[in-house]
């Protein structure tokens, strides 16, 4: 049997295909494992549970399905999809984990995280997540109109869009010295995490131990699912999307 771990699909009606990709994954793939973690960015944005929104409905549907059939789903935020709330996870049976967490899997100890806490060389984007994490910010947000909230959300989304493009590759990636923190703080020496798209599984020698970091990439043409079995094997695969 296997855990899976899976990131940044960014889910949207703009992308059909990803998500029939992901609708296939769950039934074919998914429905045999032990569990499956969602690390952040299951979906391209998010203004609230209370947004009327099919796809929402069916991506709930295929994960409560999930779960009936006995394969515990756990979600944790991404940057996009962090105001994910209570009914969301209620309609979806997915258990909200917290930003960080160490799991157990099969005897190993593993840091999961959605990694964008781990860029930290990119400070501009840290100070704007300090502020929308805030409680009292999503409270507020969360109480305005619908209407305005997608307002803002749409001027967001293309300011993300202009401010990535100048960003140079590294201030994007994860930085090392935050990466070797983390572990020391969790007093692990296996990760998973997504956010930065770029898939590998790194080996880091941290005091003297062997640590993996097990990145996920992201969904586009193919789709990314890193796995562990009951023999502790590690597998980061990628496939295609379309059915030929
Ligand atoms: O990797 C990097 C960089 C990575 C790129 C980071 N950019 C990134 O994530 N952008 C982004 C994420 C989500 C969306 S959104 O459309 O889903 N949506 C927007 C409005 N949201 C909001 C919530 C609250 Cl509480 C409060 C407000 C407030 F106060 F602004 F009005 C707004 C809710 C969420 C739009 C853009 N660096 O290393
Ligand atoms: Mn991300």
């Amino acid at each position: 049997m296997t855990t899976l771990f899976i990131a940044d699909l960014h889910l949207s009606e703009n992308e059909p295909a990803i998500t029939a990709g992901f609708l296939a994954f769950l039934q074919r793939e998914a429905i045999h494992a032990d569990a499956l973690y969602i690390l952040g960015d299951l979906f391209e944005f998010w203004i609230g549970d209370d947004e009327p929104n099919t796809l929402h409905t069916q991506v709930a549907q295929a994960l409560s399905e999930l779960h009936d059939k006995g394969v515990p789903c756990y979600f944790i935020h991404g940057n996009r999809d962090f105001l994910i709330g209570k009914r969301f996870a209620k309609q979806s049976k997915m258990t909200l984990l917290p930003e960080e967490l160490v799991i157990d899997v099969y005897g190993e100890k593993i840091l999961i995280l959605h990694g964008d806490t781990l860029c930290t060389d990119d400070p501009g984007y840290l100070r704007f997540r300090k502020y929308i994490r805030n409680p009292l910010i999503q409270k507020i947000f969360l109480s305005l109109p619908l209407f305005l909230r997608l307002k803002i959300a749409n001027k967001l989304r293309r300011q993300s869009k202009l401010s990535n493009r100048t960003k140079s590759s590294v201030m994007m990636d994860v930085n090392q010295l935050a990466v070797i923190k983390k572990l020391q703080d969790h007093n692990v020496i296996y990760m998973v995490h997504g956010h930065t798209h770029r898939p590998a599984i790194h080996d880091l020698t941290m005091d003297g131990q062997v640590s993996k970091r097990a990145v996920l990439g992201a969904w586009h043409d193919t789709g990314s699912v890193f796995k562990i079995d009951a023999d502790n094997n590690i597998e980061l695969i990628s496939f295609p999307l379309q059915e030929d």
